[in-house]
């Protein structure tokens, strides 16, 4: 083929030589700059700061929240059985809150304001693969299935949980500097309560049943009393959440209007990927070994 295309371009005579050679290397600067843009293209589907789209496999730079506020209590339910799908979900291989460096960091400053004013920081949900917001579209698909309803969205009808605003096929969670969190009383400690199951917009008196502070309804609670500046909420809840939203504001993250608990932080560093990486401790090293 080299030598086909060597004989055509050069052709027959003396200066055949001469001309076929720079073709040759017309054509070796060609498929490099091929090559090049070929590669080009591949890092800018994986990249994460520039980024498309994220794809299965690829790994976004996220670091474990343990290591940077350790005092952060972590309670991660889409790990457990202990969520609205009423089982694991997939993509969570550990109960573990995988963030965005910035993200992190952020809530660490957070959480030293709380610790001043008596309170911890708890996180729900931090990096979320695309594959655990597919299982949610085919748990909310199934309207069969309503074994969680007593608890999770009483009062709302579980086909129109996406178009109200309570799930999204496209999480922020995904892109790794979302997190779901709430706050606990230092000195409440651990989780309160019996543990009995009850609907999550039910009064309590002062201490939600896993522990954390009363916000008017419970995590993950597919509500609108869920939504941060709902009116129905006592005037003690509603300075609590005011608590909650002013200290991660104040790090640079943004609430969801329709969920109390649902924070992203303004500079993230992957705003348009969404990753499937699954959340272990594997993910740490994706990037460095993948
Ligand atoms: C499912 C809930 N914890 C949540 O994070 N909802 C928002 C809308 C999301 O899925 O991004
Ligand atoms: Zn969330």
């Amino acid at each position: 083929m080299e030598m086909t295309d060597h004989q055509g371009a050069g052709g027959p005579g003396g200066g055949g030589r001469r001309a076929g050679g720079g073709g040759a290397s017309r054509r070796l600067l060609r498929r490099a700059a091929g090559a090049l843009l070929g590669l080009a293209a591949l890092a800018a589907a994986t990249a994460g700061p520039a980024g498309a789209a994220g794809r299965a496999g690829t790994a976004p730079e996220l670091v474990a929240l343990r290591a940077v506020a350790p005092s952060v209590v972590q309670e991660i339910r889409y790990a457990s059985r202990e969520n609205f799908v009423g089982e694991p979900v997939d993509g969570y291989r550990a109960p573990l809150c995988l963030l965005t460096a910035p993200a992190a960091r952020a809530l660490a400053r957070a959480q030293r304001s709380l610790l001043r004013q008596g309170y911890t920081l708890k996180v729900y949900d931090c990096y979320r693969p695309q594959r655990a917001v597919d299982h949610f579209v085919r748990w909310a698909a199934d309207l069969g299935d309503q074994r969680t309803k007593a608890v999770y969205y009483p009062r709302v009808d579980k086909s129109s949980l996406f178009r109200q605003g309570y799930l999204a096929e496209r999480s922020g969670h995904s892109r790794g500097s979302t997190v779901d969190a709430t706050l606990v009383r230092r000195a409440a400690g651990g989780r309160g309560g019996d543990g009995a199951p009850e609907a999550c917009h039910a009064r309590r008196d002062g201490t939600a049943a896993d522990g954390s502070v009363d916000m008017g309804t419970a995590y993950d609670c597919f509500d609108p009393l869920s939504a941060t500046d709902a009116p129905g909420v006592t005037p003690r809840q509603r300075a609590e959440r005011r608590r909650l939203r002013g200290a991660l504001e104040g790090v640079g993250f943004a609430n969801l209007p329709q969920e109390w608990w649902h924070f992203t932080y303004r500079e993230e560093p992957y705003p348009d990927t969404y990753f499937d990486v699954p959340v272990s401790p594997e993910a740490l090293r994706a990037r460095r070994t993948g």
